[in-house]
């Protein structure tokens, strides 16, 4: 079993679970474990096949979207087949590693449990916010130096098949289910019901081509969205001309967003020290200090 290949499956809405997956996978490489990559949304589209009885270690990583994961998330583990205890690794990136988070992969981890794989690992890296909230930029830089750090933890942990667990309270837990799947049901269509198309598209199709759900079409009238939106937010923020706007829940839009792709540029700029949560650090701020403390990174 130990010498059977790696596998990395992710789902990243706007780049940064995606970053996370390659860091991963750069980490494993280094221990001479190269995994390879998919992305669900190849695998749901029909685009791509897996032999998964060649992988010996399979990787799961995707965003919390409203505490949870997201459908598309569910619907990759879902169409897995049965196996005989495959070792599992799970992670996620969200903007917060607050514990309300921690949660967000269990009932992907049930799905996984439930057709024989054995979930051993479950971790969460905090990264640059994608929705409501602008991040200062040093934080940005900070989250990702500090990811980068957890990552090569994780490496050696999962290679090693070290246990890790995320706890929340049941109770909680279940409280915020109700939240996510009023998000994952209702949430993206209302604000795929909003989204317009302004002059300065070219129609150059990358947001119908890079849809994850396909739920973006041209037609005799231009782009159109359908209900199928699961709010990852990818179109609005890799249009090249910054052509989709939000017309309902707007303010759910980050401008300008600084993270996934973005992050690079953040990192080369000499001028971010990339220095922001410290020890005297006060109000949401507060909750960073263990996570970035914990692996001596701060
Ligand atoms: C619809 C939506 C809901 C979100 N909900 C949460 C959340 O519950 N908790 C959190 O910490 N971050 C939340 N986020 C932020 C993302 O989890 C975070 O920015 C993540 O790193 C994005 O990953 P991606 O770039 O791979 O899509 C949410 C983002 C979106 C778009």
């Amino acid at each position: 079993m130990q010498n059977r290949k790696a596998a990395i499956f992710y789902f990243s809405g706007t780049g940064n679970t995606e970053i996370i997956a390659k860091r991963i996978a750069d980490a494993l490489e280094r221990k001479d474990q190269r995994p390879d990559l998919f992305r669900m949304e190849n695998i749901l589209k029909g685009q791509q096949s897996v032999d998964y009885e060649a992988y010996g270690l399979i990787g799961i990583g995707h965003p919390v979207l409203g505490f949870g994961a997201s459908g598309i998330v569910e619907r990759f583990a879902e169409q897995l087949p049965d196996s005989a205890g495959t070792s599992t690794f799970v992670f996620k990136t969200a903007s917060s590693p607050h514990y309300v988070n921690h949660g967000a992969s269990n009932t992907v981890i049930r799905c996984l449990r439930n057709k024989g794989y054995n979930t051993f690992h479950n971790s969460i890296f905090a990264m640059p916010c994608n929705f409501f909230m602008k991040y200062d930029d040093r934080l940005n830089k900070q989250l990702y130096k500090t990811a980068l750090h957890k990552v090569e933890i994780l490496a050696e942990e999962v290679l090693c098949r070290t246990p890790k667990v995320l706890r929340i309270h049941p109770v909680l837990e279940k409280t915020l289910k109700m939240v996510y799947y009023f998000e994952d049901a209702h949430g993206g269509k209302v604000f795929a019901k909003g989204l317009k198309i302004t002059a300065s598209c070219t129609l150059c199709l990358k947001c119908v081509r890079d849809c994850p759900t396909s739920n973006i079409a041209e037609g005799k009238d231009g782009i159109s969205f359908g209900q199928e939106c699961i709010w990852c937010m990818r179109c609005i923020y890799s249009c090249p001309r910054k052509a989709i706007q939000a017309t309902k829940i707007r303010s759910c839009v980050v401008e300008p967003y600084t993270g996934g792709p973005a992050l690079y540029k953040l990192l080369e700029d000499p001028g971010n020290d990339g220095q922001f949560v410290n020890d005297r650090s006060t109000g949401y701020y507060k909750h960073f200090i263990d996570y970035i403390k914990e692996d001596d990174s701060l």
